[in-house]
This record gives C-alpha cells, sequence and structure tokens, in this order.
C-alpha cells in the first residue's frame, strides 16, 4: 500500500515545520551549557547573579515591545483575533510581577539592580526588540517573536525541573518562574496566535517571521553566554 505523505495524513504547522528544520540552534538554545548548569547544581553563582542582573534590564526593555504587540493585536479586524488580547494583557500583568521578583530576588543573593551595566550581548537583544516595536513590523512577525522569546526561557527552565534534575533549593524558585505549567500554557497560546497568523500571512511574511526566530534563538544562546562567561 501507499505511504500517505504527512501533509495528507495531518497538515504540519509551520512553528512546526522550523523547530525541526531549526531543531539544532533551537537546542542550542533551550539546552545550553549556563542551563544544564542550573540544572545538575554546577552552576557558578557569580554568573547567576550576573545573569539575575542583566535579564532584569532585559525584561525592562522587553515590556514596551510586549505593549507594541498588544497595541497591533487591538488594530487586529479578523474574528478570530478577538482573544489575542487578553493573552497579551496576562502576559504585560505576569511581567509587573516579574518586575518585584527581580528585586526580591536581586535583595536575596545580594545583587544591586540600581546602575546595572547592560553587557554587549543584552544591548544587541534589547535593540533588537526596539526594531521588532516599531509600527512597520507586521502583527504576525512581532507575535511569532514574542512566542519564541517566552518559549525559550519556559523551555530551558521547564527542563531544570524533570525529576532526575539536581537544581540547588535557592535557584529553585528560578526555574519554576518560567518553567511552571501555566507558564507552559501561556506559551502554548502564544503559539496557538503566532501560528493562526503566520497559515494566513504571504510567503514574504511567512519568511520574514522565520528570520525574527532565528534571531531570537541566536540572540538567547549570546544572553547565555554573556552570563556565563563574562564575568571574573
Ligand atoms: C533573555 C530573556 N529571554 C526571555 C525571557 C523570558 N521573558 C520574560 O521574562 C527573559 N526573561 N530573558
Amino acid at each position: 500500500m501507499e505511504r500517505k505523505k504527512e501533509e495528507e495524513v495531518g497538515k504540519v504547522s509551520v512553528i512546526e515545520t522550523w523547530l525541526r528544520k531549526h531543531r539544532l540552534v533551537y537546542i542550542g538554545a533551550t539546552r545550553h551549557p549556563f542551563i544544564h548548569s542550573i540544572r545538575d547544581g554546577t552552576v557558578d553563582l557569580s554568573s547567576f547573579k550576573l545573569w539575575l542582573e542583566q535579564d532584569y534590564i532585559f525584561v525592562r526593555a522587553f515590556i514596551p515591545f510586549v505593549a507594541s504587540v498588544l497595541i497591533k493585536a487591538s488594530k487586529e479586524s479578523s474574528a478570530d483575533a478577538c482573544d489575542d488580547l487578553e493573552v497579551i494583557l496576562g502576559g504585560m500583568v505576569a511581567l509587573n510581577d516579574e518586575l518585584n521578583w527581580f528585586k526580591k530576588e536581586a535583595s536575596k543573593w545580594g545583587v544591586s539592580l540600581s546602575n546595572v551595566t547592560p553587557k554587549k550581548a543584552n544591548l544587541k537583544y534589547c535593540r533588537l526588540l526596539e526594531r521588532l516595536a516599531s509600527p512597520e513590523v507586521e502583527y504576525t512577525v512581532a507575535a511569532t517573536a514574542f512566542w519564541a522569546i517566552e518559549t525559550v526561557y519556559q523551555d530551558s527552565f521547564a527542563h531544570c525541573l524533570e525529576e532526575d534534575s539536581n537544581v540547588p533549593e535557592d535557584l529553585k524558585e528560578t526555574c519554576k518562574r518560567w518553567g511552571n505549567d501555566g507558564f507552559g500554557q501561556y506559551c502554548a497560546a502564544l503559539q496557538t496566535i503566532a501560528e493562526r497568523c503566520l497559515e494566513k500571512s504571504s510567503e514574504d511574511e511567512r519568511k520574514k517571521a522565520e528570520v525574527v526566530f532565528l534571531d531570537i534563538l541566536e540572540n538567547e544562546v549570546e544572553f547565555w553566554n554573556m552570563s556565563q562567561k563574562d564575568h571574573v
């Protein structure tokens, strides 16, 4: 009997296709040595503190980007986009919580969050966020970027919470912040939004979104690298 092609059995989503095509880059971003070191408990504390202060700066820059996605969602006219606004707004609310968490966590580790100088990789990533927040960037591209940024953290920290991990007690809170089930569901909702946009977008727009997806993965790798190597 003739074997059916995948498309005939069940259509493979755009995002699923990318994840297969760029699997190694995705693994590089979500299974980085820094994440492994948290997972197995060998993490260098000065690296962790450096990551903490740099990520606080990143999250502050991430908020206006998310606001720009919210504005784009509010201008979508299609009926199937009407729930997007609530998902994105939920993300904004979580970020307010997150800023407070950073402050609490920083004081726990004796890290000061005022006067932190952003490092090169962080500045580069924040500049990408700024470009992506521009009104000229299509909703599809922005929504894809949003999904990718959140998902890298979700996937990385959920990996640290798996049964065979050995995360030190005082780092568990950090892993749970992004690795918890609720955050996983939120990322799944973002994926649904991005996928719906991608399915109905033009070839050109889809290509742009794929380039941005890869750009984000590379920036995430460099961000982890920075945390591991730039201190001392
Ligand atoms: C560098 C980076 N990427 C993704 C996230 C997760 N999003 C919001 O917290 C993050 N905090 N930092």
